[in-house]
């Protein structure tokens, strides 16, 4: 079955017209690319997915539910867009514990365990608001994995990350597809695609145009 499925769905703002009758079936334990210009809408495609914003017509199932039905967040995902709302004067860690306790699922070992995996470290008592841009990415991935969510939707996961953190959340990312976990990704960076993608589609005429299988 596929874990995500989008069905003849069309989205546009105010005459600005982004997406028209798409269809998209997604494999569980795939990465996805997904590519296009500045403006083609891989965000707005993203926030539909999460159920952050809603399609004109058509509709999105993830994981068996559709969304905007019966219920407005998908469960068990994982979501890097746009940038999140972090408490500045909190630690990196304090952050991911307010937001580890929404649903009360990890301990605090699996928190530290997690920012030492994107290359944070978990004691440090930097508040957030002096983090880098690259520290503040490396804990948006935390966030968006430390639950252990199966469905990762990560806009520009790569953003701001040196080359060695790139190639670290590179490696994680393959990791989780081989443990089963499903992944769609953007990136303005083709070398991130080759290396990750399975499949690969680009926003072009208001569709999503498959434009390669690299590893299939
Ligand atoms: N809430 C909104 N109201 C009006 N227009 C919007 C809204 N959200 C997005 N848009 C417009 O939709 C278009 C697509 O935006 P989106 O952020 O999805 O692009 P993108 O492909 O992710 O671009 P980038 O590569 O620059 O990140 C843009 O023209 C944007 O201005």
């Amino acid at each position: 079955m596929d874990i995500i499925s989008l069905k003849n769905v069309s989205k546009s703002y105010k005459g600005l017209t982004l997406f028209q009758h798409v269809n998209l079936n997604v494999e569980k334990g795939k990465i996805y690319g997904i590519v296009g210009p500045n403006g083609s809408g891989k965000s707005v495609l993203f926030k539909m997915i999460c159920g952050f914003v809603f399609p004109d017509e058509g509709t999105i199932i993830v994981n068996g539910v559709e969304i905007g039905r019966s219920k407005r967040f998908p469960e068990n995902i994982g979501i890097i867009i746009d940038r999140p709302g972090y408490i500045p004067n909190k630690t990196g860690f304090q952050n991911l514990k307010e937001l580890a306790m929404i649903r009360g699922k990890i301990s605090d070992n699996k928190i530290f365990e997690t920012m030492e995996m994107v290359g944070l470290q978990p004691t440090a008592k930097q508040k957030v608001k002096h983090y880098s841009l690259g520290m503040k990415q490396k804990l948006a991935i935390a966030q968006a994995i430390m639950e252990d969510q199966q469905i990762l939707i990560l806009d520009e996961p790569f953003n701001a990350l040196d080359a060695e953190s790139v190639n670290n959340i590179r490696r994680l990312l393959l990791a989780f597809k081989n443990e089963g976990r499903t992944i769609l990704l953007t990136s303005h960076n083709q070398e991130d695609i080759d290396i990750l993608c399975d499949y690969v589609f680009r926003i072009n005429n208001y569709k999503l145009e498959p434009i390669v299988s690299v590893k299939s």
